[in-house]
């Protein structure tokens, strides 16, 4: 069976959650279920701390599991991003009270609060800029009001968290952060976690994706094609229609109502777009 850890706290708890049920993988009952066991898909699900999850995988105690990439970098635990899954999507930045510094130069000697201590460490390392860290637990945004730190160094996805307590970001991004599958360093790659990726591949793909059906003349197909090349290459079929052809592809979702706008310009009929269900790719 293969082990697998998922948040069971946090900003990456309901969307993993979701995934995890749309890749037919059998979900929690309630908040308080700690281990799923799933036979029938050969996996059991622990559900633990997002920052925990890195150790547990970098351990080799757990043979997968999903976490931010921010805190796989924090926990310096030897695991390996292997996908991204599109979701918990977040910079990771400095912030302080508004035109107080410019960039990670300006911290020198200062002190700067975070949760994410061995993420910032290794950046101001990178940097060369000697401050001083203040590791917190979590609302670090109110460390500076509070006079324990100069700048902060948080997650910020919207900015209102921020903004509610006056700060502004400064300086370049420190990292681009989003929900990942990590493994062990260099571990095997099983069956049973080639499986898991594939899963949460096909996922991604029915929600990026969707399926256009069209008629056209058949003279047109090679400006047919490329407006929608598919994944392979399209599917093209004997229409019961002299001198023209069906085709079926896959299309990008973002984007769909311009590609059937094109193919109208150059004579499509009957076209069609059909969500995905499910996919294997
Ligand atoms: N508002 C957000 N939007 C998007 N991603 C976020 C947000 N807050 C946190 N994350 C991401 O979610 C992951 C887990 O962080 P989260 O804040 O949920 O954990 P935590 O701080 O340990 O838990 P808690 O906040 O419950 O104490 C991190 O990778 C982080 O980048
Ligand atoms: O830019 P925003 O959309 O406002 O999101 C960013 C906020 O979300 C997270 O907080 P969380 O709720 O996890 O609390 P925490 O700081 O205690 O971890 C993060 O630590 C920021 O505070
Ligand atoms: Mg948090």
């Amino acid at each position: 069976m293969l082990r697998l850890a998922v948040p069971n706290k946090g900003a990456l708890t309901d969307a993993a959650q979701t995934m995890l049920k749309e890749a037919g993988y059998r979900p929690r009952r309630d908040s308080k279920e700690l281990v799923v066991v799933d036979p029938e898909n050969s996996i059991e699900l622990f559900f633990l701390r997002p920052r925990d999850i890195a150790v547990y995988v970098g351990e080799g105690t757990l043979d997968a599991g999903i976490t931010g990439r921010d805190m796989l970098f924090d926990s310096g635990a030897p695991a390996e991003e292997v996908v991204p899954l599109g979701f918990g999507r977040s910079t990771f930045r400095f912030a302080s009270t508004p035109a107080t510094y410019t960039s990670v130069n300006d911290l020198s000697g200062l002190r700067i609060a975070t949760s994410y201590a061995g993420l910032l460490g290794k950046y101001l390392a990178d940097q060369g800029i000697d401050a001083r860290v203040i590791k917190l637990d979590g609302a670090v945004e109110t460390a500076i009001r509070l006079g324990v730190a100069d700048a902060v160094a948080d997650v910020v996805e919207t900015g209102t968290t921020l903004r509610n307590v006056g700060l502004e970001v400064f300086g370049e991004p420190i990292a681009h952060s989003e929900a990942i599958v990590i493994k062990q360093s260099g571990a095997a790659e099983t069956n049973g976690f080639q499986q898991l990726i594939r899963r949460l591949q096909g996922v991604l793909v029915a929600r990026d994706y969707v399926m256009i059906d069209y008629d056209i003349r058949a003279e047109r197909i090679d400006e047919a094609i490329a407006i929608t090349p598919g994944m392979e290459g399209p599917t093209v079929s004997p229409l019961h229609r002299e001198g023209w052809v069906a085709v079926r592809a896959m299309i990008p979702r973002k984007g769909h109502q311009q590609v059937m706008d094109q193919l109208w310009e150059i004579g499509a009929k009957a076209i069609l777009i059909t969500a995905i269900f499910a996919a294997r790719l």
